[in-house]
């Protein structure tokens, strides 16, 4: 038995609907046996590689065994970051979308805590939690466990990790004796398993793992740098492969910032995800790199678990991770659902050990390659270039220019001269041209904030922090308002909420910044 229809596993009409809705044409192996075990209310540990749909095998489930006529609350779920909480709730309300009377909500540090007492008492069934938070609720009485009937650790593996254990079993205290529990990972190391006997009765462990731990579908490499050399290589490999989206990640948030500030002095896409943002700043960024509008998204762990986005197409791994683990759900990030993905690990001095360690643990072979050269990138470049060509006089009507063309080569000039000016002309201006385009395909601000093209000049350098610290200082507006900064050359972009926008616009006109005259307007697009 490898993959069923999920008619087969007796799933309701209504949850049918909404998998069709999503796309879903079978389970995956995980779902289709852990489905059935899991509906016949047995405790489960589930573990399947990275992206092989382990919510669902646990979402199913627990929206099945909702009692939707009784407002309680039945099911619990904890998970290790807030988005991720964010993203299993998004999920369990498409999958409930057909099915009436069923309340799911997130409950996570960093949100307002009223709103969600609001929420609570409206009567939820469903609550995704991140465990400080719940036990925030539990302490004030704003949540109760009495009537639990299943209890779900996603990422099980790290919830009773050290960091986490103590406020898992306070948690599991207030839950009654005869619930169902149920842990899912892609890692479950022996001595977590082992502790597990602890947690669950007579527990079935659901193991689909093939010979490795990580995903076959992703191309895994290493690059040997210096540390220094780090950002000059990812802005290679990122020409070179020009991924959809990327993942980038650093051991420290100290490093996250400034890898961020050099990608986006480099021109690129690239914003921060860490723990010592605002949970604003997070939920901004993460909804910016779903919605594209972000291309490269430097983080610490805190997005190496769970975290499912479309398109990102290479992860790298900036630093190589402390945790054998931890390089596998970080690469497991791209590849998912049986796509292909990249993945990249720098290595400087004694990180080779680490790498060494990870592949045996995974049991994965990662590569050794060479870092590409300058040439390698304009090669790649000009072969961008050629596709372009060829499309356009595939696409005809070039008469007009070929009267042109005509016009130089009758002046000593052979075409050959004409093709190679004008293909200089234009690889050389593609960069920039390509930034531009970029931009103006993203000219919508998000909703309440309004968009000022800020221009700092020729050859002046003004980093986005100096940017938004000036604003914030000068027109007295909490900075974590100020969002969006794009540096390209010699202009970058800020968004302020709508009714700061003029105030911003009257004080920062000829201005300065960092005793650089700076210039701003409202940003125009298409
Ligand atoms: N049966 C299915 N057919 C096609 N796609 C599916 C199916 N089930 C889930 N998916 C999709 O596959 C993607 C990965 O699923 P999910 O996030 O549940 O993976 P996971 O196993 O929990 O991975 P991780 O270990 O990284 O948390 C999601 O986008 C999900 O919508
Ligand atoms: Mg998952």
């Amino acid at each position: 038995m490898e993959k069923l229809k999920f008619i087969e596993l007796n799933v309701s009409k209504e949850i049918l609907r909404a998998i069709e809705e999503l796309g879903f044409e079978e389970a995956t192996p995980i779902q289709s046996r852990a489905i059935p075990v899991i509906l016949e209310g047995k405790d489960v540990i589930g573990q399947a590689q990275t992206g092989t749909g382990k919510t669902a095998a646990f979402g199913i489930p627990v929206l099945e065994k909702v009692d939707s006529t009784l407002k309680s609350l039945q099911s619990i779920i904890l998970c290790p970051t807030r988005e991720l909480a964010v993203q299993v709730s998004e999920e369990l309300k498409k999958l409930s979308k057909y099915k009436r009377g069923i309340n799911v909500l997130p409950i996570y540090g960093g949100q307002s805590i009223d709103r969600q007492i609001h929420a609570l008492k409206k009567g939820v069934q469903i609550i995704i939690g991140t465990p400080g938070r719940v036990i925030d609720h539990l302490d004030r009485g704003t949540l109760k466990l009495d009537n639990v009937k299943m209890f779900v650790l996603d990422e099980a593996d790290e919830m009773l990790n050290m960091g986490f254990i103590e406020d898992i079993e306070y948690i599991l205290e207030k839950t009654p004796e005869d619930k169902q529990t149920v842990l899912f990972s892609a890692t479950i190391p022996e001595p977590i398993l082992k502790l597990t006997k602890k947690y669950l009765k007579n527990p079935e462990y659901i193991k689909v793992i093939h010979k490795e731990l990580t995903v076959p579908t992703i191309e895994q490499g290493y690059f040997e740098v210096k540390e220094g050399d780090k950002i000059e290589v990812l802005s290679r490999l990122l020409d070179i492969h020009n991924p959809n989206l990327a993942l980038v990640f650093c051991n420290t948030k100290k490093k996250v910032d400034d890898v961020v500030n050099s990608l986006q002095a480099r021109g690129y896409l690239a914003d921060a995800l860490h723990g010592d943002m605002k949970q604003s700043q997070r939920d901004r960024v993460m909804s910016k790199f779903r919605n594209g509008q972000i291309d490269v998204l430097v983080a610490t762990d805190v997005a190496a678990r769970g975290i499912d986005v479309e398109n990102v197409e290479m992860v790298f791994n900036y630093d190589v991770p402390q945790d054998e683990e931890y390089y596998v759900h970080r690469i497991g990030r791209t590849g998912r659902a049986g796509k292909e993905g990249r993945a990249y690990s720098f290595v400087a001095g004694k990180e080779i050990y680490k790498l060494r360690d990870i592949q045996r643990y995974a049991k994965t072979k990662i590569k050794l390659l060479k870092v590409p050269t300058l040439h390698d990138v304009e090669e790649s470049r000009a072969n961008l270039i050629i596709d372009r060509i060829k499309t356009t006089i595939n696409e005809n009507n070039l008469e007009k220019y070929s009267d042109i063309v005509e016009r130089i080569v009758g002046d000593d000039y052979t075409s050959l001269d004409v093709a190679a000016a004008l293909l200089k002309m234009v690889i050389n201006l593609d960069k920039k041209a390509d930034d531009v385009d970029k931009e103006f395909e993203r000219t919508g601000a998000e909703p309440g904030m309004v968009r000022l093209f800020i221009n700092v000049g020729r050859n002046q350098r003004i980093s986005p922090r100096d940017i938004v610290g000036a604003i914030a200082d000068k027109v007295r507006i909490p900075g974590d308002l100020i969002g969006s900064i794009d540096i390209y050359e010699k202009f970058s972009f800020v968004e302020v909420p709508a009714e700061y926008a003029k105030e911003v616009l009257e004080i920062m006109k000829d201005n300065t910044i960092k005793g650089k005259k700076v210039n701003v307007e409202v940003a125009k697009g298409k």
